[in-house]
């Protein structure tokens, strides 16, 4: 079984609110929301890759220091296994944009499982609420 691993963020603003990415039509699980972020590349490590899919994704920057360990996915999709490290982050430069075409929404955590995510992401929702 491949295993790949993603490093994804939960954006946090000022009224607690959580960004979410809706995966744009032809990619896989297009229409799901989901966190920003990516695969992280050989040799690359998870911090400097989420930094890197920030950029390219959304056009803000922001620093390692800002970037908190709070939990992570585990799951076994059908041709892969995912291992996804999720940071919380309160702190970035710019303004949040869709640069790959994707819908951005800025979302209360009790209304998060209005929003259909990837089944990795299921486990997650609760841990952030909690936490937030
Ligand atoms: N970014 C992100 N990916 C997730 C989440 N949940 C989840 O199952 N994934 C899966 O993780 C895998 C990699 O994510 P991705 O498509 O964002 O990777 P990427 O940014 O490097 O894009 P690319 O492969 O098109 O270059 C996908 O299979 C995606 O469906 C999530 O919450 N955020
Ligand atoms: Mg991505």
């Amino acid at each position: 079984m491949k295993l790949i691993l993603v490093s994804a963020v939960a954006l946090i603003d000022r009224d607690g609110r959580v960004l979410l990415a809706q995966r744009p039509e032809g990619k896989a699980m297009a229409g799901l929301w989901e966190f920003p972020g990516g695969k992280v590349e050989p040799g690359e490590r998870p911090e400097t890759a989420l930094i890197r899919e920030l950029e390219e994704e959304l056009g803000i920057g922001t620093w390692e220091s800002c970037l908190a360990p709070l939990t992570f996915a585990s799951h076994a999709y059908e041709d892969f296994h995912l291992l996804m490290p999720l940071f919380a982050c309160r702190k970035w430069e710019g303004q949040p944009q869709a640069r790959e075409g994707q819908v951005l929404k800025w979302v209360a955590p009790r209304d998060m499982r209005t929003y259909p995510m990837p089944p990795a992401d299921l486990p997650l929702i609760p841990i952030l609420r909690d936490w937030l």
